[in-house]
């Protein structure tokens, strides 16, 4: 069975979206990948399928209820212990290396909420996972799921060929990717590095290294503390 996103939103008409073009969209008609939605409002309650109500103590908008998030999670056939997860701006960082295991298994359930968010108890009873795509509010979980989605279907078998740019440059050893140059050796008044003409590999690798290491000093401090802490780390560890 192919690897499967289960996506449960009231806006079903937004998958697969930019994920049917390109390569994820190519892999997608070659069932390297399934995209399955569901349609939270199947789930609503009486004649107008009520998926929301007011929230308990007060405050602006709306709250989905537990109680439809429920079924709508109970009729996601998945028995593998597949991650489940629930995209929020409360949530912790979404990282690589939570990718690479959504991708490892068979699939990913996605909840995607809307109004105000979903009611806590479901998240809690189903061992939800909570996760945010950046410090910044959107409309609702799809545009959030289609990131996480397109992050998941690049790592999968066959889907990036020798050809695309690498699977996981960036962040795999937890640094930034070093600049990229192409032709014309010259634009604009600004030349390529030389050391990237010298045809001398060894030269090149270590530019690079040196580049990765600067930007990611420079734009993400957090990630820079990090990666140094897991060299130090590594290194007593060797002795
Ligand atoms: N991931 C992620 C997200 C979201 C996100 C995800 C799901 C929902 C469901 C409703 N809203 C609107 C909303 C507005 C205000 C407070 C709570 N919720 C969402 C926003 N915003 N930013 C991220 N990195």
């Amino acid at each position: 069975m192919s690897w499967t996103a289960a996506i449960l939103t009231l806006f079903p008409e937004m998958f697969p979206g930019p994920l049917g073009q390109s390569l994820a969209g190519r892999a997608l008609d070659a069932d390297l990948w399934r995209c399955e939605t569901h349609d939270l409002r199947s789930f609503g309650l009486g004649r107008h399928k009520t998926v929301d109500d007011t929230p308990c103590g007060g405050g602006a908008g709306m709250v989905m209820r537990p109680d439809v998030v429920d079924a709508a999670l109970a009729s996601v056939s998945r028995n593998d212990g597949a991650s489940c997860v629930y995209l929020t701006p409360r949530g912790r960082p979404l990282t690589q290396a939570d990718i690479r295991r959504y991708t490892a298994g068979s699939g990913v359930t996605l909840l995607c909420g809307r109004y105000e968010g979903v009611d806590e108890r479901v998240l809690e009873a189903r061992s939800v996972e909570q996760v945010s795509i950046g410090d910044y509010v959107l409309s609702g979980g799809e545009t959030a799921a289609l990131v996480l989605l397109d992050a998941c279907v690049r790592l999968l078998p066959g889907v990036m060929g020798s050809a695309e740019s690498g699977v996981e440059e960036s962040f795999s050893d937890g640094l930034l990717e070093y600049p990229h140059y192409t032709r014309p050796a010259e634009w604009n008044g600004r030349a390529v590095p030389d050391v990237l003409l010298s045809g001398n590999h060894a030269a090149i690798a270590r530019w690079r290294r040196e580049q990765s290491e600067r930007v990611t000093r420079e734009r993400r401090p957090d990630l820079w503390a990090a990666h140094l802490s897991n060299t130090t780390h590594s290194s007593v560890q060797e002795g």
